[in-house]
């Protein structure tokens, strides 16, 4: 599986999927994201990542794999860069799109930068203890299509409570939270999950390859 390596925490990511029985690379090349079953997009700033995407020629790669069904996981700036729509983006700001949902950047940003909270997240947390999830400068979800299952809400009734922070749309995830800091790997081995699923499908329709 591989980590984009442009900009963020891209060692805490390995070691997140590393813990969770995958085996992890950086990716920075079109060679090295045309070897990978499975893609996380960290979180960092999602405006620089869309122009080095660019600048690094993966954007156009990039989308053509998410479009054939390639599964991505992306947390914060990487939620917003899978979100069909953007609310208080920048005014050239770009996304690669995938999953039918808008997303408020920054939007727990006028009230706190980051704080941390458990959430109501049943699905991601496994039958366990709560999910607590780091949040840094974070989007959330404003409102998301059919085809996307909502996977974790904000706790609380405050301002920022009842917000929706985690969903999947067919084989892409997202978070507006920061699951590789904290040391709880739940969420990635979600994904890895996910990304198994896929390769046994493909494997299943084309026994031959
Ligand atoms: N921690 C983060 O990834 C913050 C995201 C950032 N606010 C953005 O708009 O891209």
């Amino acid at each position: 599986m591989g980590v984009l390596a442009l900009q963020g925490d891209v060692r805490e990511h390995l070691a997140a999927l590393t813990a969770s029985g995958a085996t992890a690379m950086t990716v920075r090349r079109p060679a090295e994201l045309a070897a990978v079953d499975g893609l996380v997009l960290p979180g960092g700033e999602s405006t620089t990542i869309d122009k080095l995407l660019r600048t690094f020629d993966l954007f156009e790669p990039l989308r053509e794999r998410i479009a054939a069904g390639l599964p991505v996981y992306g947390s914060c700036a990487g939620m917003i860069l899978l979100a069909d729509r953007v609310l208080d983006g920048t005014r050239d700001q770009r996304t690669l799109g995938g999953i039918d949902m808008t997303v408020r950047r920054n939007a727990f940003g006028r009230q706190v930068d980051s704080f941390e909270g458990p959430l109501d997240a049943p699905d991601l947390a496994g039958g366990g203890a709560p999910l607590r999830a780091v949040f840094i400068r974070a989007p959330w979800v404003e409102d998301t299509g059919p085809g996307v299952r909502v996977l974790a809400r904000t706790g609380g009734g405050s301002a920022g409570g009842g917000k929706i922070v985690a969903v999947r749309h067919g084989s892409l995830l997202a978070t507006a939270f920061h699951p590789e800091i904290g040391g709880d790997t739940r969420v990635h081995r979600f994904f890895v999950a996910m990304v198994r699923e896929n390769r046994d499908a493909a494997r299943t329709h084309h026994p031959s390859s």
